[in-house]
């Protein structure tokens, strides 16, 4: 217990051992590209050192906004062999599963707000030999998600209200990453990633590593960076 205090102090220094031998990864979020040129968009992420390509699917239900679905990301899989990080902001997400597991995804993250049963969805999406993730807002306390820490593979932590790109970074979740990498390594589960996703720039990132993170989702600060290569490279802490 004053372990568990004193790292929530410390906002997760001393977790994951072996985190800060590697860098982080970096997921662009292509909704802060411009989409009429969205091929160009992710050469050029690519190029300069992107590790992963994050695809906000929204509903207009489960969020406030409507981004792209299937035909959009069967083109960005065309278009690069990068990961392909999706990242589903839709109601009842088991019923979309098989779909962008076919399109090929590589990660597929879902709300636990959002699913009725969230193991089934996890079940579903490993049925494909894909990477399950699980997101929760920065609402949500962790103790809803510790049921699934032992089966999931990423943890994606919302740093803002999800449904909008270009939004500010939300300190008190901050928190919630120590907690979660407190628990993932209190069950041995080390290769687990915790992926953040809003407002994650130069500053916001090195809060987010030190609490444990490891995958950065950004949108608006790589896309509207002029030196992407260096935008890119401010994220790799
Ligand atoms: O999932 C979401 C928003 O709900 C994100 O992936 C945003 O697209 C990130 O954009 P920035 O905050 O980096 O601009
Ligand atoms: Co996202």
């Amino acid at each position: 217990m004053i372990c568990y205090i004193i790292k929530l102090i410390y906002g997760g220094i001393f977790c994951k051992k072996g985190v800060y031998d590697m860098k982080s990864l970096v997921s662009a979020s292509l909704l802060g590209c411009d989409l009429a040129d969205i091929r160009s968009e992710i050469k050029n992420i690519e190029k300069a050192g992107a590790d992963w390509l994050h695809c906000d699917v929204m509903d207009g239900c489960f969020v406030n906004n409507i981004s792209f679905g299937t035909p959009v990301l069967k083109c960005v899989r065309k278009a690069s062999d990068l990961p392909m990080d999706t990242h589903l902001m839709i109601n009842d997400p088991i019923r979309y599963i098989d779909d962008y597991a076919g399109l090929g995804s590589d990660y597929i993250t879902f709300h636990l707000e959002a699913a009725p049963d969230p193991q089934a969805v996890i079940d579903r999406i490993h049925s494909h030999g894909k990477f399950a993730g699980i997101s929760i807002k920065p609402a949500t306390p962790v103790s809803e998600v510790e049921p699934y820490l032992a089966t999931a593979d990423m943890v994606l932590v919302m740093t803002v209200v999800p449904g909008f790109g270009g939004q500010k970074f939300i300190p008190a979740t901050l928190e919630k990453i120590s907690e979660i990498r407190y628990m993932l390594d209190s069950m041995g589960r080390d290769k687990v990633f915790i992926e953040v996703d809003g407002g994650i720039n130069a500053e916001t990132v090195k809060f987010c590593r030190e609490a444990g993170a490891d995958v950065m989702v950004s949108g608006s600060y790589l896309f509207g960076a002029e030196d992407k290569s260096a935008a890119v490279k401010s994220l790799k802490v």
